[in-house]
């Protein structure tokens, strides 16, 4: 039995039962508890939820377009990852440019409304495909903002006009000077962050060397249980690992405190269905020995061996 993804299956019980009703700005609903860890030892096996099934390939697109500094979806859209679709989406319907049917408040409408949910699709599809062909549009509708990747790459420097990379730099201060207690990775800009079409949720990242053993904390400012939490875990596990190789070390664990933790209403059954599954062993990662440096992973790099899972769950996600 994983004790890892226990940890994830007895906090989803917690929520459910502990979870104070709360509502959101999504309008949906949550149950939800403030101040949450797991811990999840990677020596145990890579921490892919077994009890249903995560999609590993959109987790790495995602990463790698995370790595590549990038804030455009055009590249997920490339390896047909539609995870960040709807909030550049919502950007284009509520802008001037926009002059198809009337998109407001389009997550609730389309779960309930099926005449609704066929309109919604096809400007969905309109807008994925002139993301993907028509540059100018692109330019002007295919960012979310300055997050994630546009923070971890090019932060902007007021002092001298330039950015900081802070990846480049924490790859060469973990080699360099691995006992540091600074080794942080931060996507909260206080100017920008709070106007991107959807504020980082995961905010801030340290990582921490002992024994030859690479560790990470991350924060995470809002963790859709369900959906994105299980995302988050990979993820960032996964960056653990790329990072460890790429200096030299050892997987120790990652760590994932999450500020407010919350299963939407419309999750509760789907969540409740998988506590009911048997868990698998956990999988194992496999990163390709011949890449040299974190910047040059690509996909064909990143292998999950012996997945056994559960089926996936499906559930709308809240916009
Ligand atoms: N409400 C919400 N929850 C999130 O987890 C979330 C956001 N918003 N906004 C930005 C990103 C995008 N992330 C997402 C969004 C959707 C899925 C999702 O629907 N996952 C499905 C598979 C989707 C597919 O096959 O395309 C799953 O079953 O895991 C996961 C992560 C995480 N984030
Ligand atoms: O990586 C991610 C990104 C987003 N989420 C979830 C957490 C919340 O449910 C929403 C964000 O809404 P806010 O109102 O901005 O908190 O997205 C996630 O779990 N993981």
């Amino acid at each position: 039995m994983s004790q890892n993804e226990a940890q994830y299956l007895n906090l989803a019980k917690k929520i459910l039962t502990e979870g104070h009703e709360k509502m959101d700005r999504t309008k949906t609903g949550t149950r939800s508890l403030f101040g949450a860890q797991m811990r999840f030892d990677l020596n145990e096996g890579f921490p892919l939820l077994t009890t249903k099934k995560v999609f590993f390939g959109l987790i790495k697109s995602e990463l790698l377009w995370f790595l590549r500094g990038d804030n455009n979806i055009r590249f997920l859209l490339q390896h047909h990852n539609h995870i960040w679709d709807e909030w550049p989406f919502k950007k284009w319907v509520q802008s001037s440019d926009y002059t198809g049917p009337d998109m407001t408040d389009f997550g609730l409408r389309a779960q309930n409304d099926p005449i609704f949910a066929a309109q919604y699709n096809e400007q969905k599809q309109i807008f994925t495909d002139r993301i993907l062909n028509d540059d100018a549009f692109n330019q002007k509708f295919g960012n979310i903002g300055d997050v994630y990747g546009k923070l971890w790459r090019s932060w902007p420097d007021n002092q001298d006009d330039g950015v900081v990379d802070q990846i480049s730099r924490l790859m060469s201060e973990i080699k360099n000077n691995p006992n540091s207690r600074r080794l942080i990775l931060t996507a909260w800009n206080p100017e920008t962050t709070p106007f991107a079409a959807l504020p980082s949720c995961h905010v801030l990242s340290q990582f921490y060397v002992a024994d030859g053993k690479l560790s990470l904390q991350m924060y995470q400012r809002s963790g859709d249980f369900f959906l994105g939490v299980p995302f988050n875990i990979a993820s960032y596990s996964l960056l653990l690992s790329m990072v460890a190789a790429q200096t030299g070390l050892q997987v120790g664990e990652f760590i994932h405190t999450i500020g407010d933790a919350h299963i939407y209403s419309n999750h509760i059954e789907q969540i409740s269905e998988q506590l009911t599954r048997p868990m698998h062993e956990l999988p194992t990662l496999k990163l390709n020995p011949q890449v040299k440096s974190i910047f040059d992973y690509h996909m064909a790099d990143i292998k999950i061996e012996n997945y056994i899972h559960e089926d996936p769950i499906k559930a709308p996600v809240a916009v």
